[in-house]
Formats: structure tokens, sequence, C-alpha cells
């Protein structure tokens, strides 16, 4: 990018880790977005669209913008500065993966305005390496389920998109810093655990494929990497499995490290579960998410799709 004129738009979804069996490995991309409108300018300034966004620091020191110049020196490049307008519908440390779609909002940035023309392989390995895992990460820049398996030494990640299953997330109002819900689990596991473990991961995923969806609630609940080391944090977790058992739904599992909790039920049931679910925890935000099957989005707007930013003519 060389005109000061030009704007481009960024785009990352959410995304929901692990599924439970699937610790580390697994996520799905979700419909809450990330959003950045951003443009050259002579030095680097980001202005917040939502609430959020407004904690964060408004210069170079913005991770966003770190993260972006880290993947451009990786390359040998060093990225002009630009002025972003910066939204997002994700709300901070619930296990919707908002660290994740910064990391690679950033990567993004790097991407377009320096011109990298990066592979969603590449920026996968870049995003991975920098949230040390790949669920999260992989289903923000492919969208859908991705599969994964993050080493020092390569990222390997398989996506395939999703349909014909209804998500409920339970956001509780209170945050969970991934750090500090990982600082819960052993160091190590039986060998017993760890096949059992494995087995529901795999079975999960053969669920996922032939779309035996009670198959996958009924393995959603039977992970023995985290869930069962992270109940003290999140006691909300079992009354929510028990609302979605008696309304019919599918299954429910810690979305990432929590607190959020997510459901799955049929299209038929989601309805009642959602209602349920709302009237047995009035304190909590539930709120039935789209899947998101496309990833990260960028694009260079046009005249007439900048004049129609509001933000722009306050
Ligand atoms: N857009 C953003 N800009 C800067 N930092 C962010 C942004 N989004 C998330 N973060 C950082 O990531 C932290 C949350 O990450 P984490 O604890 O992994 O939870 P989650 O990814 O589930 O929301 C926030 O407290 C903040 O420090
Ligand atoms: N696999 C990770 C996922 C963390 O997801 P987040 O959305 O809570 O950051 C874990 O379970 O720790």
């Amino acid at each position: 990018m060389n005109a000061e004129s030009e704007m481009f738009l960024i785009r990352v979804p959410a995304s929901t880790a692990n599924l439970g069996p699937g610790f580390d490995s697994i996520g799905l991309a979700l419909g809450l977005y990330l959003e950045i409108h951003g443009s050259l300018s002579d030095h680097w300034e980001v202005v917040p669209l939502s609430e959020e966004m407004s904690v964060f620091p408004r210069d170079d020191r913005n991770y966003i913008v770190q993260i972006a110049k880290e993947t451009a020196a990786s390359y040998g490049k060093e990225l002009s500065p630009c002025r972003l307008f910066v939204s997002s519908e994700i709300p901070l440390a619930r296990g919707l993966g908002s660290s994740a779609s910064a990391i690679v909002a950033g990567i993004e940035l790097a991407n377009i305005v320096g011109e990298l023309h990066l592979s969603n392989e590449e920026k996968n390995r870049h995003a991975s390496l920098f949230e040390g895992h790949p669920d999260n990460a992989g289903a923000s820049v492919y969208g859908g389920l991705v599969v994964g398996l993050h080493t020092e030494e390569r990222t390997d990640v398989v996506s395939f998109p999703i349909e014909g299953v209804k998500v409920i997330a339970v956001i509780p109002h209170f945050e969970l810093l991934t750090e500090d819900s990982r600082n819960v689990l052993p160091n190590s596991l039986s060998y017993k655990d760890a096949i059992s473990g494995s087995a529901a991961a795999n079975v999960m995923l053969a669920g996922v494929l032939s779309k035996d969806w009670k198959l996958v609630g009924e393995m959603m609940q039977s992970d023995r990497f985290h869930q069962p080391y992270r109940a003290e944090l999140v006691p909300h977790l079992a009354l929510i499995e028990e609302v979605v058992h008696n309304e019919g739904g599918f299954g429910a599992a810690l979305s990432g490290a929590g607190p959020t909790v997510l459901c799955l039920a049929s299209p038929e049931k989601s309805e009642g579960l959602l209602t349920g679910l709302k009237d047995r925890f009035p304190e909590f935000h539930v709120k039935e998410l789209e899947i998101d099957n496309d990833g990260s989005y960028t694009a260079i707007l046009s005249e007439q799709e900048k004049k129609e930013l509001k933000f722009l003519k306050s």
C-alpha cells in the first residue's frame, strides 16, 4: 500500500476452542467480529470505536500494532504507520478468542500494509506461535471447524465448514484470563486418562464428520484434559449442562478457557434451549451465535464504501 487515500478493512471472527476434549487442538469460528478500518498515516494512531477497545494503548504500543510490526520484521520489512479505527463485538477474557482475534488482525495488518502476500498456512503459523496453540488462531484464520497440532517446528491445521447445528453461548459478566485458567491444569496426566481423553476427542471429531451431533454432545462432556481441573473456576458449567440436558440440547462445554459455556442444539430445540438458559441464568448474557465458515477477511474499500462509513463523518 502506498496511497494515504486508500482505506482497508480487516475483519476477524471470534472462536471457541476445545469443544470439550479437543484441548489446544480443536476450534470453531463464530460470528462475532473484530474490525479494523485503516489507512496510511504519518504516525501510528489507534482509534477505538467500541467501549472494550478503549482500554488499549492508542499508539504503537497497541497489541495489534505490535503483532503487525513483529510479523513484518520477520520478513525484513518495516511497516509504514497507519491510522486504525478498531471495533470489536468479542468480549475480552471470556473464552471467545479475543486475544487470537487481535493477533490475527495484527498479522492481516502486516500482510496488507507490508504487502507480504501470506498464505493462510503462513498466517496461521505466525498466529499459533504468538498464541501458543492453534485452536483459536486457526479458527480465526480459516473459519469453520479446525483441527490442529502446533509444535516449535511446525503447525498443521485442517479446516472444514460446519452446518446444521445451532450454537448458544452463555457468557458470564466476569473475566477469566486464559493464563489463570491454564494455571490450574496438572503438569502430567496418567496414561489411562490420556488414552480416554484422546479417544473422546477422536470420537467427537468422528461425530462432527458424520453429523452425529448427539454423540458430539456426549463427547463434549467426556473431556479428561482440562474441564475436570477448571470446574472449580466455573461452577456454572455443571448447572448449564443440566439445563441443556433437560431442554433436549446435544451438550455443553467450556468455551476455550472459560468462563463462557458453549451449548449445541438442533435447529428444532435451539429456541427452547435459549429460553430455558435465559430464564435459569438471568445474570449471564445468553446468545445464539452463528458459525463463521469464512475466516478472516481483508479488502480495499471503494470510494462509495468509504463514504458510507459513519465514524468518518463525525
Ligand atoms: N483487541 C485487542 N487489543 C489488545 N489486546 C487485546 C485485544 N483483545 C484481547 N486482548 C488481550 O487479550 C486478553 C484476553 O485474552 P485471553 O485471556 O486469552 O482471553 P480470550 O482470548 O478468551 O478473550 C485481554 O485481557 C487483552 O489483554
Ligand atoms: N485451548 C486453550 C484455549 C483458550 O481459549 P481462550 O478463548 O480462552 O483464550 C485453553 O483451553 O486454554
